[in-house]
């Protein structure tokens, strides 16, 4: 089966490429390598030195015999996305193609801007493209356990039965987003459902919670096919940051008191999860929503796991409860279904000191291309 991987040059994209790859799927990257153009003029880099997408491409080749092929250029551009499509033909179209981060969505007029039409803007287009030429096509999109925001209910799977004024509906699961970026997500979301319901078309939204990790069995194969990894404070995310933070001496950002509860997964569980979407298609004119995430932490709780696994490997780590630089609750009740993987077959890697221990000595490894100044946070929702 021929798989497109939008947005494959990224952080869950380009381990989500060649696990597909690697698991017998045709696979090609389509990406305009924004994300390296945004750490460019952000003055920020990952920790881990990432070769060109054409490095990657040609090592994994080396190494697999599978050839991955590459299209460079924008889905905001319709005449550049539909050329790839007819050239590529894909039967599913992974679309990790987006800005990504809340805090670069918060900069500032022109950063949200920027985050809503880049996003919204190029997920329309697929739409359309899969409209007219490519209706059979099946789209997973990677949407974010943050469309919800934190209710004082249950979280279900895209969809709630509600009963009003004596009569039932299942209706789309009520969506109070904390950023402009996670808005941005809540609209597609909104454009998706609606295509498939006029067109028929078939697409799966994967909520996805925060990611944590570096290593896949594919990533890791290889120094030139090695993963991205942010730590600072606008693309960084909590686990991540936390472990690189702990390896360099820095004490933990927590931001305000850290009650804030999140959905979280292993990169390991990522690439499982969109090769189990792909595999078991949405059918026609289904919005299919899935919550991709495998546990649930407080930030609190993810920094006293970090400071204890710290501690073994003989590093004292500190705890900061820095001024919260969001509008968000910091105490608050959380829980979310996310039965609908695991039912496909998904077995989770569960966060443990093991993974903690690799990421701390990962961290370790490439410390010293740290730069301290990228750390704390710089973006205010406030301001
Ligand atoms: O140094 C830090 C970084 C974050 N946080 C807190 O940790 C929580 C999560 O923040 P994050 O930066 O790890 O993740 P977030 O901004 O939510 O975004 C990330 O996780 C989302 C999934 S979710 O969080 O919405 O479920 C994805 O959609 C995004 O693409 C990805 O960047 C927030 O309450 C934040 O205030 C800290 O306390 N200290």
């Amino acid at each position: 089966m021929k798989a497109l991987v939008i947005g494959g040059d990224g952080y869950c994209g380009w381990a989500t490429a060649l696990h597909l790859s690697n698991k017998g799927y045709d696979v090609a990257i389509l990406d305009n390598l924004a994300r390296r153009h945004w750490d460019d003029k952000l003055g920020v880099n990952t920790l881990t030195p990432i070769a060109s997408i054409q490095k990657r491409i040609n090592r994994w080749y080396e190494l697999t015999g599978k050839k991955i092929e590459l299209f460079v250029g924008d889905i905001t551009n319709y005449d550049f996305l539909i050329k790839a499509f007819r050239k590529f033909e894909p039967e599913s179209i992974v679309h990790f193609g987006e800005q990504r981060s809340a805090p670069y969505s918060m900069i500032d007029r022109e950063h949200a801007v920027f985050t809503q039409v880049n996003n919204v803007v190029g997920t329309l287009n697929i739409l359309y493209a899969m409209k007219e030429e490519f209706p059979d096509s099946h789209l997973v999109k990677l949407g974010t356990m943050g469309e919800y925001g934190t209710p004082n209910i249950d979280i279900e799977e895209g969809y709630i039965e509600i009963e009003h004024n004596g009569r039932k509906d299942i209706l789309p699961y009520p969506k109070q987003p904390g950023s402009f970026y996670h808005l941005s997500k809540v609209h597609d979301s909104h454009n998706i459902h609606f295509a498939c319901k006029i067109w028929g078309i078939r697409a799966t939204d994967l909520n996805q919670g925060v990611v944590y990790g570096v290593l896949t069995e594919e990533t890791g194969m290889d120094e030139l096919l090695i993963n991205r990894l942010d730590y600072d404070g606008v693309f960084g995310t909590a686990l991540n940051r936390f472990c690189i933070q702990a390896a360099i001496g820095h004490p933990l950002t927590v931001y305000g008191k850290g009650g804030q509860t999140r959905a979280f997964l292993d990169i390991r569980d990522t690439v499982r999860c969109m090769e189990l979407a792909i595999a078991n298609p949405a059918e026609a004119g289904q919005f299919r929503v899935f919550n991709q995430f495998t546990e649930l932490f407080s930030i609190k709780d993810l920094a006293t796991m970090v400071q204890k696994a710290g501690a073994t490997l003989g590093l004292k780590v500190e705890i900061n409860n820095l001024e919260n630089p969001r509008v968000e609750l910091e105490d608050h009740y959380f829980n979310a279904k996310n039965t609908k993987l695991l039912d496909l077959g998904l077995q989770p890697h569960y966060l443990s000191d093991s993974l903690l221990d690799s990421l701390l000595n990962f961290a370790n490894k490439y410390k010293g291309r740290v730069d301290m100044e990228q750390i704390l946070p710089k973006v205010s929702w406030r301001r």
